[in-house]
């Protein structure tokens, strides 16, 4: 539905370049949710701008249901826009226009009448639980409230695609929570494909379907929540589901000396028979140092990170065992 092909942008200002985009080649699929995580200055808010080309890349393509948007006119690239919504972390709601005319800001170039543009407003305000504030103005709402209009508005074009600009890092976490959850509803009733960035780690884990990690203008990992969890290494799995605490530091007597190993599994797989089982087969004190269960991208994820007696070439074979299970199994020291 979005693909980005080596895209660039560079700034320039005061005779200085930033390069915010170094060559990013992004693919979300029609109908889920995908995040794009990275700290201040990665360059979130630049792809996201680019995207609906809100800012123009300096270089590379970007395509949004099968459209190429950096070779369109100025009136088509109006008319494409009207179906990506965009939501922002300040909800740039207009404060002397009541809600009801907030949602229907969009349609006023749009050729429908007064009446079916403020049919069309109930019936979004409606799909998101404020059809008694139409009449409110923005200063009477709460920051939940205020989303939730700014997302009814980004919807008011029956858009395809929702670009969400950290939409809930104004808000307090509940609220974020029943943001991200209507978010998650109208992915799932309109066939909704979201993009949304965001700095929080958390975002990523309770809505989204696939991430990428950027980095200095890079993704530099990508790919579906569950891929990320299978993948051996990967930082951003380690981002969403961290296993603390095991590193064998000098004196943590019970852990010098052994390997650590990160079991990951997935939906209703149990790891403690195999736990016993490399213990019976092997003839190895199985150490449990930490483990957790998680739900990830609405599916049920564990991890547990075990010591293993003695190096890792001494634990070769009971690694192998776990893997052959159909474990994710990643040795971490
Ligand atoms: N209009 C601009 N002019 C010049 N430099 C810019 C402009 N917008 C962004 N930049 C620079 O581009 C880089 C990427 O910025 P961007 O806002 O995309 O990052 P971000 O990951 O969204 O960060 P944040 O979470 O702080 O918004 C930064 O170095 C930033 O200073």
């Amino acid at each position: 539905m979005i693909t980005t092909s080596d895209l660039r942008k560079v700034y320039r200002a005061h005779g200085r370049d930033t390069v915010a985009l170094d060559g990013v080649d992004l693919h979300v699929r029609t109908g889920e949710v995908y995040g794009v995580v990275g700290t201040s200055g990665a360059g979130k808010s630049t792809l996201i701008r680019c995207v609906n080309l809100l800012e123009r890349p300096s270089s590379g393509s970007v395509q949004v249901d099968g459209r190429e948007l950096t070779s369109l006119s100025a009136s088509e690239l109006r008319a494409t826009r009207r179906s990506i919504g965009m939501v922002f972390q300040h909800f740039n709601l207009l404060a002397r226009r009541t809600v009801a005319e907030n949602v229907q800001l969009p349609l006023e170039l749009t050729g429908l009448t007064r009446r079916e543009r403020a049919a069309k407003a109930a019936e979004l305000l409606d799909l998101v639980g404020l059809a008694d504030k139409a009449r409110a103005y923005p200063a009477q709402l709460s920051g939940g409230q205020k989303q939730r209009v700014g997302i009814a508005r980004a919807l008011a074009g029956d858009p395809k695609v929702l670009l969400s600009d950290e939409a809930t890092s104004a808000l307090d976490p509940e609220t974020t929570r029943s943001v991200l959850q209507l978010l998650r509803e109208l992915n799932q009733q309109l066939g909704l494909t979201v993009l949304l960035i965001t700095h929080e780690m958390d975002v990523i884990k309770s809505v989204c379907d696939s991430a990428a990690l950027m980095r200095a203008g890079k993704v530099v990992e990508s790919g579906t929540l569950n891929e990320l969890l299978a993948r051996p290494g990967s930082e951003l799995a380690r981002e969403l589901f961290p296993l603390g605490g095991g590193t064998p530091v000098a004196g943590d007597e019970p852990l010098q000396g052994s390997t650590l190993v990160d079991i990951t599994f997935q939906g209703d797989a149990a790891v403690q028979p195999f736990i016993s089982q490399l213990a019976r087969t092997y003839n190895v004190d199985v150490n449990i140092v930490g483990a957790a269960v998680e739900t990830i991208g609405g599916r049920q994820v564990g991890r547990m990170r075990v010591a293993l007696p003695g190096s890792f070439e001494e634990n070769v074979v009971p690694i192998g065992y776990l893997r052959e299970q159909g474990l994710q199994v990643e040795v971490a020291a």
